[in-house]
């Protein structure tokens, strides 16, 4: 198993947002991860990430016990992520920015890095614009530099945080399309998004977060065609 998380909780004050939430992924799969607004499926990534700690639970990958590593460590160890938000830095150029993550992410040595971000930028299409300074991107292209930055560090496994929010269809297509030809069948994507017709289009499984912990998973037109998933999230969602 690449990502095993067992009894995983994490509370804010009295808030608790996970709670006893278990999880495996394999390598090869692309997960999705749906659930209404504020179900925790961001505070998940901080903690598979390292971001933030649990309040109780494990979390292995490829079968090690990497619960009490700070997140650079888990990026070493192959846990690349995209955020909600890019926040490249700005007056860098679209190459130092990924040369950067490739780097520091993942041990890599200058002149491997350098290789590794211009096989990145290839592969998003963002080689053209690798001179251009990361602030001056379009909004489909900000997201294309969140992508090579997480895919800078030769993750095992890729977290990405709600990557097509704001994108037209089209644009949501190329970024599937810049996924499909990242994944190798040693890596495992796990992907957060409110627009369920993005994830239908590649996600081998889904599940659907609610009240802390895992509501139902599976394949994805089973778990979409749920009652109890469609009540607490289709329905309330109006998704
Ligand atoms: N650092 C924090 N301190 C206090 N409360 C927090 C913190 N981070 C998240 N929360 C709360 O935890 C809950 C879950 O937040 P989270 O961002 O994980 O949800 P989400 O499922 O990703 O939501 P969305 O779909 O809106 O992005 C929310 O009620 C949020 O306000």
């Amino acid at each position: 198993m690449l990502l095993e998380v067992a009894g995983l909780s994490r509370s804010f004050g009295r808030l608790r947002v996970i709670e006893d939430l278990s999880l495996s992924v394999q390598p090869g799969e692309v997960l999705g991860i749906i659930g209404p607004n504020g179900a925790g499926k961001s505070t998940l990534f901080n903690l598979i990430a390292g971001v933030l700690p649990p309040t109780a639970g494990t979390i292995r990958l490829s079968g090690r016990d990497i619960t009490g590593l700070p997140p650079w460590d888990r990026c070493r160890l192959g846990i690349g992520r995209t955020y909600q938000v890019p926040r490249p830095f700005a007056h860098m150029s679209v190459f130092e920015n990924v040369l950067v993550a490739a780097v520091h992410g993942s041990r890599a040595s200058l002149r491997q890095g350098r290789r590794r971000a211009e096989a990145v930028l290839a592969l998003a299409g963002l080689a053209a614009q690798q001179a251009r300074t990361a602030g001056a991107l379009t909004l489909l292209d900000l997201k294309r530099l969140e992508l090579c930055k997480a895919l800078a560090v030769a993750p095992k496994l890729l977290l990405l945080d709600e990557i097509a929010g704001g994108l037209t269809e089209p644009e949501c297509a190329t970024l599937i399309g810049i996924v499909r030809r990242a994944q190798t069948p040693d890596m495992a994507v796990v992907w957060i998004e409110h627009v369920v017709q993005t994830l239908r289009r590649i996600a081998t499984r889904l599940a659907v977060l609610h009240d802390g912990g895992v509501l139902a998973e599976g394949a994805p037109d089973a778990v979409l065609a749920n009652s109890r998933v469609q009540d607490v999230y289709l329905g309330t969602e109006g998704r």
